[in-house]
């Protein structure tokens, strides 16, 4: 496979011939021919970076970008549409020259409107002569004349690579491009092509209609399409009959590679082949080698499809899936709510250590027992360890629907993705670590007054923890501020409380009993790990607490 891989990345991206490029500056080249605009994104490539072609000063910081020649579908699941939306999820720029207008839906296509060839090369000139991308994504190419005139501007402005997927016709059946374009695809786009991405019904197109029904027929399809001149060929499985996987058919010209990932059972794959050949684009323009850049790209179409199985968007068949998971995913969160503090436990790594058991294990008897929310408190672990602990808990946590956050190790909240933090007065402070965090974390903040309750509020915190209520050995040098001192907090406090310090089975009910509506729970350590069976521990405060707070109504 090594050695495969290694002919793979030596011989499939680009055919010209390196040259010594023209540095005028460390970093940045200013390029006079087609042959050093091409070496010298081969050679920036290897280096990890892009020199900006038309560009010397080097405080500009440069964006990978993709410029998408495609149509627009008005239901915005395919196209022009997906491009960008799929650039964007990729952390890439996407240009876009508009080919034609569709009036689309999740039931079919009800009009094509066809931009005026004309037209199409001034947007190809407007974007191509100011603004050079890396990589030029071809989709809806609907006339002879348009596909000519996208091969002559990238003559006149060649760029790094070109992806070429050969939108033909619509998952619904309606032609978008007729055959007629056939023979400038076979004669002038696809040898200029560094990929093309056609499905089965367009790889038997380009090869005059051949029947495709096998993998193995996958096969025959991309060496024939190779040996029209494209350097790489990815025939797409999606439409395969009777795949349990969605397998694609990868051909470089010397081997083959097949990709395969679960086939998601979804009616929301309207827009799947545009995706994936604007992923693959992205990653390109991001400076991946072809073999990496088609893995990558596939594998985000199948985290796509999954993340979007069950969308409800439209009425017809075809779906149109959600391209920026990643956003949504944190939009989607489960919010903070105050109810979780109710059986809040802490844990200690000198406890488990006493009791020989790992973070995890205390976690997920905790969780077992009943905690509502957790919180790693892991003073004497190092880094590395802590954060492999916070993503494991982090796993089980989730699975449970309790939030996790991390004691003062706002880079470990961050780095393990946990819910949130908790910090005390000498820790950074909470407004700083609102910047770092961003809205959508939990942040906790130890109160042991009025005015420290008061800044927390200002600062952004959800809520405060507040004591120590009992005197406690798990906190050095911690003022006891009795339930006097905790009821003071709680009723000038505008967050949330939960107590804390020394509380357990004997006098968690006397907490909770205070009557102040704001205090929603009690933060236990000890209680709970400073103990044989954590899970039997936790079941019994959670009765005692169940049992405060039918006495209290
Ligand atoms: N149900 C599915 N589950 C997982 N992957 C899928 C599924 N359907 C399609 N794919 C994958 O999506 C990518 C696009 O393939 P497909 O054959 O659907 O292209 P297409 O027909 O050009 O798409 P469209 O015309 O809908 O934009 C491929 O990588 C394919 O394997
Ligand atoms: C505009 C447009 N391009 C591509 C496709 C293929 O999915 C589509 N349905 N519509
Ligand atoms: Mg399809």
């Amino acid at each position: 496979m090594a050695h495969l891989c290694s002919q793979v990345l030596s011989t499939s991206f680009f055919t010209p011939k390196p040259q010594i490029p023209v540095l005028l500056s460390p970093g940045v080249a200013c390029v006079k021919s087609f042959h050093q605009y091409r070496f010298l994104h081969i050679k920036a490539m290897q280096d990890g970076k892009f020199a900006t072609p038309t560009s010397c000063d080097e405080s500009k910081v440069r964006v990978p970008h993709v410029l998408t020649v495609a149509g627009s579908d008005s239901g915005a699941g395919a196209g022009i549409q997906a491009d960008i939306k799929a650039c964007a999820a990729r952390g890439v720029y996407c240009s876009t020259v508009i080919t034609a207008v569709t009036a689309q839906n999740t039931v079919g296509v009800q009009g094509v409107n066809i931009v005026p060839e004309d037209f199409v090369a001034e947007q190809l000139r407007s974007v191509l002569s100011d603004m050079p991308p890396n990589v030029v994504k071809t989709g809806m190419l609907p006339s002879t004349g348009i596909v000519k005139t996208l091969c002559q501007s990238l003559k006149e402005f060649p760029v790094q690579a070109l992806v070429v997927d050969p939108v033909m016709v619509s998952t619904s059946g309606h032609t978008l491009a007729g055959p007629s374009i056939l023979d400038s695809f076979r004669e002038e786009l696809l040898p200029m092509a560094d990929i093309v991405t056609p499905n089965l019904k367009e790889a038997s197109a380009l090869l005059g209609g051949v029947p495709l029904e096998t993998i193995a027929d996958m096969r025959s399809a991309a060496k024939a399409i190779h040996d029209i001149g494209p350097r790489n060929v990815l025939v797409k499985g999606g439409d395969l009959p009777a795949s349990l996987d969605a397998v694609d058919v990868f051909y470089d010209g010397n081997d083959f590679y097949e990709f395969r990932s679960s086939r998601i059972m979804t009616p929301n794959t309207h827009g799947t082949g545009c995706t994936l050949a604007s992923s693959v684009a992205a990653e390109l323009a991001k400076g991946s080698q072809m073999l990496s850049a088609v893995k990558v790209a596939k594998r985000y179409v199948e985290a796509v499809l999954s993340y979007s199985k069950n969308i409800a968007i439209g009425g017809g068949c075809q779906g149109p899936m959600d391209h920026l998971l990643k956003l949504k995913s944190n939009v989607q969160r489960r919010r903070f709510d105050p109810c979780d503090l109710f059986l809040y436990a802490v844990t200690d790594s000198r406890m488990n250590k006493k009791w020989g058991r790992s973070i995890v294990d205390a976690v997920k008897a905790a969780i077992e027992g009943g905690a509502s929310i957790i919180q790693l408190r892991e003073k004497e672990v190092e880094t590395g360890d802590f954060l492999e602990a916070a993503k494991a808990c982090l796993k089980i946590c989730r699975v449970h629907g309790v939030p996790l956050l991390i004691n003062d190790r706002i880079d470990v909240a961050l780095a393990s993705d946990a819910d949130g933090v908790h910090i005390g007065q000498s820790d950074m402070p909470a407004h700083v670590a609102r910047a770092l965090l961003g809205s959508d974390k939990i942040i906790g903040v130890s109160c042991k007054t009025p005015e420290h309750a008061q800044q927390a509020w200002i600062d952004g915190a959800d809520y405060i923890g507040s004591g120590g209520v009992y005197p406690t050995n798990t906190k050095e040098n911690n003022k006891t501020i009795g339930l006097d001192g905790l009821k003071t907090v709680c009723v000038s406090s505008k967050l949330p409380v939960v107590a804390i310090g020394g509380i357990g089975m004997s006098n968690a009910q006397a907490v909770m009993q205070l009557g102040v509506p704001n205090l929603k729970g009690v933060a236990v350590v000890s209680a709970l790990f400073d103990r044989e069976c954590v899970m039997t521990e936790t079941r019994k405060l959670l009765e005692v607490l169940k049992e405060s707070t039918k006495i209290a109504k």
